[in-house]
């Protein structure tokens, strides 16, 4: 018996990377699939390894937390990789990103990428969203030069002993980031969704691989397209700085749209809470209201 984590998922085999250094190609066992647990990269695993080509997974260990796209299980953060120009930028887009990170209690990073693409005007402008977003909670990586020696360096050491996810629309640079961190990998700029996230009746393969000293899941996450389910009550929570803000509102349950005596509403009024983000929440806010309730896909 060892102990490890899984690196590859493949066709039923999973590779698991013992804590002692063996790479285990591995299957999950039948009295174990029974359970209805399928094994994700990332997962802490329990495995009977006789020899390096067959082994068996015995347990899981409790998940810190898992995502869908890409099917990976203890993530410590998401590289949410967002152009500020081709294509334009969104707040909207980002908004529902780092709402969709929330959820999933990922921590976000948010990546500005091809700001070679601005103006001297528009750096400023870009300085100052980044810098909101800071005021939020979110560690942002603005450089104004993409690829130079001192944005690489916060890139590695981003990563460096973390599991991250990357994820961001088509476009957005994805690729050609993780090229310029590991150029060994040779990602196809461009290809990287077409080859490994859309094909739907392909067998897919996941997988972490070892890059800057740390752990970065191969196949992007997730981009515009997700809808949330849940109850549109529960939203302000999933926004940082409403949720801060929400302990001053007049009433308990305050969801920051009529009610008088919000906190919230009154630093959207003062500056101090970016209006794309409340107008953001608000339109969240009437899509969930809107939705025929899902009960297959429960908030969490
Ligand atoms: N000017 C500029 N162009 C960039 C930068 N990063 C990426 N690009 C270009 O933007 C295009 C898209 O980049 P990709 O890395 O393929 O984007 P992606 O996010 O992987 O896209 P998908 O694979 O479709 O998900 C390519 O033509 C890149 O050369 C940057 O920092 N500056
Ligand atoms: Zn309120």
């Amino acid at each position: 018996m060892a102990e490890g984590q899984i690196r590859q998922s493949l066709s039923g085999f999973y590779d698991v990377m013992t804590d002692s250094g063996r790479l285990v190609r591995t299957r999950a066992r039948g009295n174990f699939r029974n359970r209805k647990i399928t094994p994700l990269v990332g997962d802490r695993v329990v495995i009977d390894a006789p020899n390096d080509h067959e082994g068996y997974i015995l347990e899981v260990k409790p998940r810190r937390n898992s995502l869908v796209r890409p099917p990976v299980a203890n993530v410590d953060q998401a590289i949410v990789a967002t152009a500020v120009r081709q294509p334009a930028f969104s707040t909207n887009l980002l908004d529902r990103q780092l709402l969709a990170l929330e959820i999933a209690d990922i921590e976000p990073v948010i990546y500005l990428t091809k700001t070679d693409l601005l103006t001297a005007a528009e750096q400023t402008e870009f300085a100052g969203i980044a810098a909101a977003y800071r005021k939020i909670g979110y560690q942002v990586v603005y450089t104004a030069e993409p690829f130079s020696a001192v944005a690489l360096k916060e890139v590695d050491d981003l990563l460096t002993g973390k599991v991250s996810v990357i994820m961001g629309q088509t476009g957005a640079g994805k690729s050609t980031l993780l090229n310029h961190v590991a150029p060994d990998l040779k990602l196809a700029t461009g290809e990287i969704s077409a080859a490994l996230n859309r094909g739907k009746h392909t067998t897919r393969r996941v997988q972490l691989l070892a890059v800057a000293g740390g752990l970065i899941a191969d196949t992007p996450g997730f981009s515009s397209y997700d809808t949330f389910s849940m109850d549109a009550r529960s939203l302000g929570k999933y926004f940082r700085e409403f949720r801060r803000a929400s302990v001053d509102c007049r009433f308990r349950g305050c969801v920051h749209v009529n009610e008088p005596g919000c906190a919230v509403k009154a630093l959207v009024e003062s500056g101090d809470i970016l209006q794309s983000r409340y107008d953001n929440y608000l339109q969240l806010y009437q899509t969930l209201k809107n939705q025929k309730p899902n009960y297959r896909k429960s908030e969490k």
